[in-house]
């Protein structure tokens, strides 16, 4: 492509687990042969969502640390800086805020004259998760900026509900914001043509829209990362979430990372999202003795919670086992 012509951008918003990382995959693939890159910002210090990105891009930058849109810091010029003066410019910039962002705020920089210059903000796409987005709607406030802010909002996991519930949807996303655009998706497959065209300006006004909800937990996500050594047992793991989703639903928005199982040595991606559990195999170890490691993301997470959550599904190490590991540390073996 045109080596010195500005970069498109697309920034991808939406509530935790909406499925924002599977349609980025998508348009990734869909895109093949561009000069694609990709922004990643992710809550919490972990980085699990790199991991979960297609290789199909030019090239991966990972911000984590700390929201994008709270700290609007120089991490994220740095990158722009970059891209500006890189010898042959890539075609599109994907941005995949976290799932509590204020896209606004990120939006906003793509007005400023010097950034202009260089990036065009395309689009603000919000990816809303249809069977858990009217909940988010009610509870978050972040979630009701994302659809206000957005220029094509997609309802994403149309699959889990009924075309009438989908239906009921669709109007309540267009009566909070009648300016955009508004498609179904199934596992974030989307035509690449809905990327095409000018980013609507217009976006309604939020104070009156807030005015019409009940926010219960405005500004109180936070994520509890817990890892170990240890190894896990499938059912237990699996029990002990299950019960403490059906339980703490509305306090437990997402879950995901990392874990190793008693007698395997396949590296299993767990994931929530509202109270679907998923265990997905995502190849092997490579370390001997890996981290598990699972960041919990919702509001009055405490570790101590977590910890009671996840202790009966954890096998311990037994006394010959770090009896190993103190003399292997003091360099004994
Ligand atoms: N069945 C089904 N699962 C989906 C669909 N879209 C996404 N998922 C699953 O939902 C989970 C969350 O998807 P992600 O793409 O990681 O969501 P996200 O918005 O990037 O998540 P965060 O970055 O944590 O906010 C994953 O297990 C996906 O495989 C869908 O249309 N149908």
């Amino acid at each position: 492509m045109k080596s010195q012509s500005t970069i498109n951008v697309y920034l991808i918003t939406g509530f935790l687990g909406a499925g924002k990382t599977t349609l980025l995959n998508h348009l990734l693939k869909s895109l093949e042969g561009s000069r694609n890159v990709v922004i990643e910002n992710e809550f919490g210090k972990a980085s699990i969502d790199g991991n979960l990105i297609a290789k199909q891009y030019s090239q991966l930058y990972e911000l984590n640390n700390g929201c994008i849109c709270c700290s609007l810091d120089e991490e994220l010029y740095d990158v722009l800086n970059v891209l500006a003066f890189s010898e042959q410019r890539p075609d599109n910039l994907f941005i995949e805020t976290t799932g509590v962002a204020d896209a606004g705020t990120v939006a906003e920089i793509f007005k400023r004259e010097d950034v202009g210059k260089v990036f065009k903000l395309k689009k603000v796409i919000c990816v809303a998760d249809a069977e858990t987005v009217e909940d988010y709607i009610t509870e978050t406030e972040e979630t009701i900026r994302q659809i206000v802010i957005s220029d094509l909002i997609i309802i994403n996991k149309i699959n889990f509900v009924s075309p009438e519930y989908v239906a009921k949807l669709e109007s309540l996303m267009h009566s909070l914001n009648p300016f955009a655009e508004i498609i179904l998706s199934a596992d974030g497959k989307i035509s690449i043509d809905a990327l095409e065209g000018e980013r609507q300006e217009k976006t309604p006004d939020i104070s009156e829209i807030e005015q019409n909800f009940k926010h219960t937990n405005v500004h109180k996500i936070k994520t509890v990362t817990y890892k170990t050594e240890n190894v896990y047992y499938r059912d237990y793991l699996m029990h002990a979430l299950n019960v403490s989703l059906m339980i703490h639903y509305k306090q437990i928005y997402r879950i995901k990372g990392f874990v190793k199982f008693e007698g395997s040595n396949e590296k299993v991606l767990v994931q929530s999202t509202g109270k679907r559990l998923t265990f997905e195999n995502y190849g092997t170890w490579e370390d001997d003795d890996p981290i598990s490691e699972l960041v919990f993301i919702g509001v009055g997470l405490e570790m101590a919670a977590v910890q009671r959550i996840l202790r009966p599904a954890i096998k311990k190490v037994t006394n010959d086992k770090l009896k190993t590991m103190r003399l292997a540390i003091k360099g004994g073996i």
